[in-house]
């Protein structure tokens, strides 16, 4: 399998550290909204990216942490005169709650900045004794012109970073590049004892930390959104890297952003849209199914009309597994003579689907791999076919779509009531000779599985 790494620049086989294992950290949500579309995209594709691993039969130890002191939680908190840490747990309930609607699996590991205080000190206080570190007025800095790998991940060099940076004033710092590891506690903020005095981590230190605590010095998959890359993940390969000696994180995968009128969808722009208010107009079943027709590292325009296509696609291939379902009671028998040469078809299809996935995990090929195969599955069964020709069918649909986790919700039947209703509206649509209607309203009875029969009694319908 071959995943682009952003440390190189390049699509590149993985291998894991330690065979048939993956570590794997994600950078998590900063727990003081619902989050938005724009911040799903890497849950999602990441999500899909450890059920693939796992599908290829990796054991995926998979840490996704929550940013739970951050001046934004903390501004929130002040607002509504509640403490930063109400503000976080309800936000992290909220998170789980629209997760659970895109099909993201639990992480192996959900760990709070909060409850890693103790190690946090621990970690700056080793780069302080190793001289990466310096103090002034109880905020603990970086001192990026130590480390002679900075800037390796975005690749530019410390001179082009001060040159290009609009970075605040800041007299305590000796460089501009430097970052906070510790910051000193101010009126009205959450703080904490340690050498330094109260005060509470920066941001970085977090995920150098806790991707420590739980999977090690050197992990294999490091992934999150591409703003990320500079200075978030610059700053912790320099954390991590000058404290162990040796190399964080081998893989570096960024997904590109979602944009609303080509602008990256954020909300300090105010141009997003929260899942939460997005699931009760669409099933947030259909928001995963879009994200994964894209490629994770191209940029998607977002709109209403976007999501209805998606919408739409995903309703033929519930129409398809309706379909084999329906197949799977009715039909008996084994294997027909004709159906040996379609099974070798079958599995090129699962073929193809792996070969898109091992690309760098290319969702939109594999989708439109599992599209042909319900256009062959359409085709190709039928009441005529073998039970067994439509469970092998049914067992590679249900396969393929299950790694992506689509397609398998619990869909109901169409009612006859409503069946009959719309044959009837087809009936008078068809006396007032708009015929146009009539094929409109039969066009609708056949995508939802139901097919018309005129007779001279009537109409008759019948499943496909
Ligand atoms: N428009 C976007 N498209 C794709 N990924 C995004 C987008 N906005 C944020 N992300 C990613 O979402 C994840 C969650 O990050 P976090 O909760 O810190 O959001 P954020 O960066 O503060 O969002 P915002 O940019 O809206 O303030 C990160 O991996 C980040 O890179
Ligand atoms: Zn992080």
């Amino acid at each position: 399998m071959k995943l682009y790494n952003t440390l190189t620049r390049k699509k590149e086989e993985f291998i894991p550290l330690e065979e048939g294992k993956v570590k794997m950290y994600v950078c998590g949500p900063t727990v003081y909204n619902y989050f938005h579309i724009g911040n799903a995209r890497p849950f999602i594709i990441f999500d899909t990216l450890r059920r693939y691993l796992e599908y290829r039969g990796y054991k995926v130890t998979y840490v996704q942490n929550f940013t739970d002191v951050d001046d934004k939680i903390i501004n929130k908190a002040n607002e509504e005169k509640i403490s930063a840490d109400e503000v976080a747990s309800k936000y992290i309930k909220e998170y789980f709650i629209d997760a659970d609607g895109l099909g993201i699996k639990r992480a192996t590991i959900h760990p709070r900045v909060t409850d890693n205080i103790k190690e946090i000190i621990e970690f700056v206080k080793d780069l302080e004794n190793k001289g990466y570190a310096y103090v002034v007025d109880g905020d603990v800095y970086f001192d990026t012109k130590k480390f002679k790998d900075y800037g390796k991940l975005s690749k530019q060099n410390l001179e082009d970073l001060e040159a290009g940076a609009r970075i605040e004033i800041n007299d305590k710092k000796k460089n501009p590049m430097d970052f906070v590891l510790w910051k000193s506690k101010k009126e009205g903020e959450p703080g904490w004892n340690s050498p330094w005095g109260e005060g509470r981590p920066g941001w970085h230190i977090e995920c150098s930390v806790m991707s420590r605590r739980y999977l090690g010095d050197t992990i294999d998959i490091h992934a999150g959104g591409q703003d990320l890359t500079f200075p978030h993940h610059e700053n912790e390969i320099a954390q991590s890297e000058a404290r162990s000696g040796n190399q964080f994180a081998r893989y570096w995968l960024h997904n590109g952003y979602i944009n609303v009128n080509n602008e990256k969808m954020s909300k300090s722009k105010g141009n997003f849209f929260t899942v939460r208010d997005i699931s009760k107009e669409f099933d947030l079943e259909v928001v995963r199914f879009f994200m994964l027709s894209a490629h994770y590292k191209n940029p998607v325009n977002f709109s209403d009309e976007m999501l209805k296509q998606a919408g739409a696609g995903l309703e033929r291939l519930y129409n398809t597994k309706g379909k084999l379902e329906f197949l799977l009671e009715k039909l008996s028998g084994n294997l027909k003579e004709e159906e040996k040469n379609l099974l070798d078809e079958l599995d090129k299809y699962k073929q193809r689907f792996i070969e898109s996935m091992d690309d760098d995990i290319n969702t939109a090929d594999a989708i439109s791999v599992i599209f042909e195969l319900a256009r062959f599955i359409n085709s190709n069964l039928n009441e005529e076919s073998s039970l067994e020709f439509a469970k092998r069918s049914y067992d590679l649909f249900v396969e393929l779509t299950n790694v992506l986790n689509i397609v398998n919700k619990e869909k109901e039947e169409a009612l006859d009531e409503e069946i009959q209703n719309l044959i009837d509206q087809r009936t008078k649509a068809k006396k007032e000779k708009n015929f146009a209607l009539a094929d409109e309203i039969r066009d609708r009875l056949l995508d939802m599985g139901i097919v018309l029969e005129d007779t001279r009694q009537g109409t008759k319908w019948r499943r496909v």
